[in-house]
């Protein structure tokens, strides 16, 4: 049972175009009957519908439908209203038109916690009764007027609703179909409450149990149709010559002419007959059209009145359905959502392959362009630094005339406190030279030259047993650590040796000489501290920085020829040199060596040839060349955990000497990177309109292919919400459809695209330098997840949220 009470509608409510559909209309509907509303055009029918049927909006009154109360429209409580009790017959069908006649009917028993097998045995029981099972596996498109009419009738009562409206189902059908359309619903207004907007009379006043006058807004008249009229056929086009008058007779002997006029005509009839070799002849003398009876004029003339319609010649339709459980919400279950999505992905047929190619399309470009992108921001630093990030590189220069003197004092004062003093000053670093690989262990690739040139030198103080991944620690002046990074630089470089060196243990034991002194070094150890850094003794590292002179203490004699030195020793400014050289001075009878900074050390002994050193000095000695050579090059390295801190505090220290030389002191690794940088951003800066003009048009392509494809599926979404799904669930399964839509179009767009770069870019010999981190596909792959969600969800969110009539708005 249905009552209203006092309900107003109003169009455009506050504005210049507000309109009062809907005049305090109170009207009660019991169980059963066919009760038709009728009225013009314009007068509310439809809008008494729609609001009773909880598709539109009200704004005063309330509505009792089944016992749930409404006193104002509550979308949730009307979409269980929708889903439970009514089932809808429009106009215009509302039917998915892509889609079979069982899909479309089945789709009204989706909400429904019944078993697939009842839910295929309800849609085959009412498509057999209505006569369209033949067209069961048809496309609804592929369906005439009438039996898509029956198709939406079968999705109404497929779920056996208490109610049933019916707005103008036979609007658009022709004669033959009306009649069939209405008697089903007469035959089921028997068992249920079936409300039906109609502007004809003569089929409200045939078919109705009880008619319901409106105009304006308001009910002029409420009665039970008790006199049932007979129906007359407008299709029946004949011409019944009982229904017309007579009014002339032309009789003689020869002719007979019967004259019969539905209106009076004024025009005179003028016609000659001709009789000749057996044929009649009709001149006609006026201006009217003659024409014969028959298939020409599409009728004929029948000497009886026109037969009417009764109530017996009515086609009987017998449904017996059993009603469907009352459900708690219209929801999808998650299965259905999956089948429709799924379904939805089928069906789109050769806009998927279209939108499938955009979407494709759009992820390439993006992904050339954000690798483009990453790999101006991102290095491999492996390429880009050759410089242990722990130093800080110290110079200076001289204010304008400034004397050589005083400039010469100045820097030694300011060493003298900052660099001297300090045991992380160092001189070397990296002096140009290189180390070629000995490949003891390969001799094959002996003649290879493997050479290692972008390295920096430091001391083995820095290093310890803790930062080793293979090997030891130095125990002998010769023996150094190599960290993996020049390994694995190497490898980046040039992979056609990993056949040889398979991996960075194979280079242990290995020997390096140096291309500046001739000096041989076995890897002992190789660390892994993440830096281009190679470990060997200060003094060792100092000899090949300063001039190439191959320098040692004694405490390393000592240690390479145990117990021979033991009582040897070594005072300030004196010096020991080989025995081949000891021979030499003893002929020439010198005890002294000048060495290139000119000071002079006395010979207190010799070692070994084998020992291939050219001086052993004592560790003062070392450190006074260490700094007589920070003098002449006016500059030197700090080895330092702070860098930042370090150039800070320096700079800050020179600014006591700011009127003689200004200080420079910077990371020599940061300025490899500052540098690969802005030459990346030169090299970009023409491109950069290019790509962001991509990623534009691409977010564009993803952004108009989306929401054209949601939007042009309004239709759909209509007939989702008037069947009475919930909103939710709709959502539901066209984010499910975009997921999947994505998942084989961007997904794996983006790794192939991105695995392509990443191949090519590991071609050393290409020289691409293309970069590509991993995570930069997985957040492209994630940001196009997120946006393509986003993009079909808020124009879906957008139809949702309007209340079905405004969707369905009538042709
Ligand atoms: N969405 C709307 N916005 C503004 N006015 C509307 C809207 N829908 C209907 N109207 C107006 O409300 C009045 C009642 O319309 P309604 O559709 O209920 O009439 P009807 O009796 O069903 O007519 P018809 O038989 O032509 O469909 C009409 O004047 C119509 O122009």
């Amino acid at each position: 049972m249905i009552k209203v009470n006092q309900l107003e509608k109003y169009f455009n409510k506050g504005k210049n175009n507000e309109l009062h559909a809907l005049k305090g209309v109170s009207v009660t509907f019991e169980d059963k009957g066919l009760v038709c509303i009728l009225g013009e055009s314009g007068s509310g029918k439809t809008t008494l519908l729609n609001a009773i049927g909880g598709l539109d909006t009200f704004q005063g009154g309330s509505m009792e439908i089944e016992g749930i109360t409404l006193n104002k429209y509550d979308p949730k409580a009307v979409e269980k209203i929708r889903n439970d009790k009514y089932g809808y017959i429009f106009q215009n069908y509302y039917l998915l038109q892509d889609y079979t006649v069982a899909y479309n009917v089945k789709l009204a028993l989706n909400t429904f916690d019944i078993s697939e097998e009842e839910k295929d045995e309800r849609v085959e029981y009412v498509l057999q009764k209505l006569d369209i099972a033949k067209y069961k596996k048809k496309l609804v498109s592929q369906l005439s007027g009438g039996q898509q009419q029956r198709v939406s009738i079968a999705r109404a009562l497929v779920k056996s609703p208490k109610i049933i409206l019916a707005d103008e189902p036979t609007g658009n059908l022709d004669e033959e179909n009306t009649l069939r359309t209405m008697s089903i619903l007469r035959s089921i207004a028997k068992d249920c409450l079936v409300i039906l907007v109609s502007h004809e009379k003569r089929i409200a006043r045939f078919f109705a149990d009880r008619i319901i006058e409106i105009a304006d807004g308001c009910i002029v008249k409420d009665y039970e149709n008790k006199n049932q009229t007979a129906y007359q056929r407008m299709d029946d086009g004949n011409i019944y010559l009982q229904d017309m008058e007579c009014t002339d007779v032309v009789e003689n002997d020869k002719y007979e002419i019967h004259v019969y006029e539905e209106e009076q005509t004024q025009d005179k009839i003028r016609l000659n007959l001709a009789w000749k070799n057996g044929k009649l002849y009709i001149q006609n003398l006026e201006n009217y059209d003659v024409l014969f009876e028959g298939a020409e004029a599409g009728c004929e003339m029948i000497d009886d009145t026109k037969p009417d319609i009764d109530m017996e010649d009515v086609e009987e339709f017998e449904f017996s359905l059993p009603r469907l459980k009352d459900h708690k919400k219209a929801k999808l279950s998650k299965k259905e959502i999956w089948k429709l999505a799924l379904e939805n992905i089928r069906l789109m047929g050769k806009k998927q392959a279209f939108i499938v190619g955009i979407l494709v399309v759009a992820a390439v470009m993006l992904t050339i362009t954000i690798a483009n992108f990453t790999n101006g921001v991102y290095y491999n630093e492996r390429e880009v630094v050759s410089e242990d990030s722990h130093y800080v590189t110290v110079g200076i220069s001289p204010q304008a005339s400034v004397d050589d003197n005083e400039y010469d004092k100045a820097f030694k004062a300011f060493c003298k406190k900052n660099a001297f003093t300090g045991a992380n000053s160092d001189i070397y670093r990296s002096n140009g030279g290189a180390l070629s690989l000995q490949c003891d262990s390969f001799w094959q690739l002996a003649s290879s030259g493997v050479v290692f040139k972008k390295f920096s030198y430091v001391s083995l103080n820095e290093v310890s047993k803790k930062d080793l991944i293979y090997g030891r620690m130095p125990q002998k002046r010769n023996e150094i650590v190599v960290d993996r990074w020049i390994f694995d630089a190497f490898f980046d470089k040039d992979n056609s040796y990993q056949a040889i060196y398979r991996d960075v243990k194979s280079f242990l034991n290995e020997h390096l000489t140096s291309d500046i002194t001739g000096d041989t070094f076995q890897i002992v150890g190789i660390s892994d501290k993440g830096e281009p850094s190679i470990y060997m003794d200060q003094y060792t590292a100092m000899g090949i920085s300063i001039n190439g002179d191959k320098i040692a203490t004694l405490e390393q004699l000592q240690k390479e020829y145990p117990g021979q030195y033991d009582n040897q020793t070594l005072g300030d400014h004196e010096i020991m040199v080989s025995k081949e050289e000891m021979k030499g001075y003893k002929r020439r009878k010198v005890n002294k060596v000048t060495m290139e900074n000119g000071n002079e050390y006395t010979i207190v002994g010799a070692f070994p040839n084998t020992f291939h050193v050219k001086y052993i000095l004592n560790d003062k000695d070392c450190q006074e060349l260490r700094n007589q050579f920070i003098l002449t090059s006016k500059g030197y390295n700090v080895y330092t955990q702070d860098t930042k801190k370090t150039i800070a505090a320096l700079k800050k220290a020179a600014q006591e000497y700011s009127d003689i030389f200004t200080l420079s002191a910077y990371s020599p690794s940061q300025k490899q990177i500052a540098h690969y940088q802005k030459k990346q951003k030169e090299r970009a800066s023409g491109s950069r309109l290019i790509m962001v003009a991509a990623i534009l048009v691409s977010l564009f392509i993803i952004y108009f292919t989306i929401k054209s494809n949601v939007t042009s599926r309004t239709e759909e979404l209509t007939v989702y919400r008037l069947i009475g799904i919930a909103q939710g669930s709709i959502i539901k399964a066209y984010l499910l459809e975009m997921l999947l839509i994505t998942s084989y179009t961007v997904l794996p767009t983006v790794l192939i695209v991105s695995g392509v770069i990443q191949f090519f870019g590991s071609i050393p010999s290409l020289e691409l330098g293309l970069i590509f981190p991993w995570w930069t596909s997985v957040a492209l792959i994630a940001a196009l997840y997120v946006l393509n969600l986003l993009i079909s969800y808020i124009p879906v969110k957008g139809i949702l949220a309007k209340p079905p009539a405004v969707l369905a708005v009538k042709e």
